[in-house]
């Protein structure tokens, strides 16, 4: 019949121009460039060589909250730099990250499933990946959304982030063109709606439900409910008045900004802590260092080696920054050329709408930075180390460089730095002081290869044996 016809050559249109569209879009991606040379990423990114403009912007995100609103479901990372972002960030920083409101949580959980699989498994081996990613979650989740979440959905909300990070890189394409892209990866936008609607039906709840007891520090969601921002279309309308109005956060986005603080939170650290334990593995001798510098700073009968010991562990600090200088765990930094941005990059002007990037592995072992690069070695964070004084923070007596940034720099620089080396110094200094670390033969030993996806982790996740010290 006609209409079965017509049927028939609507489809046939539709998967020609989806064909078509599939060959287009590499090409309408925008143009990128790599900037991986250590004076150039700091003129860029603290040196103020985007005179005219902050050069503070990102390409469009290919997070969820930004890809399924089209970019109006904002959080942090994918806010465009401009008020709205200010506000967002500062609320992190001011009322969760400062140091005055920063608290460890036990890591008893932690030191506890790692005994009972220890005791249950394969001759003392465990599968601490696992383990060490089910811990940062639980901490993260702790800080969210406060204490007293049932277990299993502090579980369920794990596996759900997860799934999340594994469809982080195919959404790219879906950040690009959303209207098209979104209806010819029909099944990618469905599976990422059906996430989203997963964290929207544990999440909200939660926030609104939320019960703050006396004396208790506010979670993360209290500040958000709590928080007014910009409204930046009241005042575009406004704009003659000059009256700054201001709203609450949405639904939309108080899911995608809880989101972002459980992913940011604990992937990169949770990798971040894999890569120092294996390399801690590998190296008998350095673990031994670490182990008898902390038992030498704290009392034998001391449940943990607390917040206020770990200052004072030199060598820790130069484990965790030189496993962090190795295998940096988020591997790219991405800036966008703005029209107010003057960006210079071997003398040519880089044009309005160029994706800079900046790959974190590569600046951080650069061979004409460091001696042998590829070693994990400690010691040259030392005293009289060539890497002594290096800071993450680039502006800060940095001299025109920057040698490693696991971190990114600048503005948009990680809002969760000094959160994520207090649990990494809690974390590595308490499980050397708990267990040995010794590899595993066949096919449990240690691989130090890397992958990379949305973030840089182990290619095998780690096992190991771990024996009781105490
Ligand atoms: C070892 C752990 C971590 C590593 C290696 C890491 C690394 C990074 C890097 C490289 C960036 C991009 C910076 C830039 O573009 O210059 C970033 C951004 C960000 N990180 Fe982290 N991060 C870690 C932990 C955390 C934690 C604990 C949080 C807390 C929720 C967090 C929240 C964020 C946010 C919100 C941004 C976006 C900042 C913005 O656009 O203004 N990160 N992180």
């Amino acid at each position: 019949s006609l209409t079965h016809k017509a049927a028939a050559y609507a489809r046939l249109a539709a998967v020609k121009s989806s064909a078509v569209l599939k060959k287009l879009i590499p090409k309408l991606r925008q143009p990128e460039v790599y900037v991986s040379d250590r004076f150039a990423a700091h003129r860029l990114l603290v040196g103020g060589a985007a005179t005219g403009g902050a050069f503070s912007d990102k390409p469009p995100s290919s997070v969820a909250s930004a890809v399924l609103s089209r970019h109006r479901h904002y959080n942090i990372n994918s806010a465009p730099y401009g008020s709205l972002w200010r506000a967002m960030r500062r609320n992190l920083t001011a009322e969760i990250f400062h140091p005055s409101r920063l608290r460890l949580f036990a890591l008893g959980d932690l030191v506890a499933d790692l005994e009972r699989q220890c005791s249950s498994g394969d001759d003392g081996v465990v599968l601490a990946a696992e383990s060490i990613r089910a811990a940062m979650f639980g901490l993260m989740s702790t800080m969210c959304f406060g204490g007293g979440v049932d277990g299993e959905l502090v579980k369920a909300m794990a596996d759900a982030q997860d799934d999340l990070v594994q469809c982080f890189l195919g959404l790219r394409v879906l950040s690009t063109f959303p209207a098209i892209t979104g209806l010819i990866f029909r099944n990618r936008r469905r599976k990422l709606v059906e996430l989203r609607r997963q964290q929207e039906e544990m999440y909200l709840p939660l926030i609104y439900a939320r019960r703050r007891h006396d004396g208790e520090p506010p979670a993360y969601v209290d500040t958000l409910v709590d928080l007014s921002v910009p409204d930046e279309h009241g005042d575009r309308r406004r704009n003659k008045r000059r009256r700054r109005q201001q709203r609450k956060l949405t639904d939309g986005e108080l899911v995608g900004l809880c989101s972002e603080f459980l992913g940011a939170g604990t992937e990169p650290a949770a990798a971040a802590l894999q890569w120092i334990m294996a390399n801690l593995v590998k190296r008998p001798d350095v673990q031994h260092a670490l182990w008898k510098e902390i038992d030498a700073a704290v009392a034998a009968d001391a449940d943990e080696v607390g917040e206020e010991v770990l200052g004072r562990l030199d060598y820790l600090n130069a484990v965790i920054m030189e496993g962090l200088r190795l295998n940096p765990t988020v591997p790219v930094a991405f800036r966008q050329v703005m029209a107010d941005d003057h960006v210079v990059l071997d003398g040519r002007r880089v044009p309005t709408g160029t994706a800079v990037l900046f790959p974190l592995a590569r600046l951080s072992r650069d061979k004409t930075a460091w001696a042998d690069p590829l070693e994990f070695r400690p010691e040259r964070f030392m005293a009289g180390g060539e890497g002594e004084g290096v800071s993450f923070v680039a502006a800060a007596g940095s001299a025109g460089e920057i040698r490693m940034m696991p971190f990114g720099a600048g503005r948009r620089m990680c809002p969760g730095m000094g959160v994520a080396m207090l649990h990494l110094g809690y974390f590595v200094a308490n499980l050397v002081r708990e267990f040995e670390w010794v590899e595993v033969e066949g096919d449990h030993a240690v691989d130090l290869r890397p992958h990379v996806g949305f973030f840089r982790v182990m290619e095998r996740p780690l096992h190991v044996r771990l024996v009781c010290r105490r």
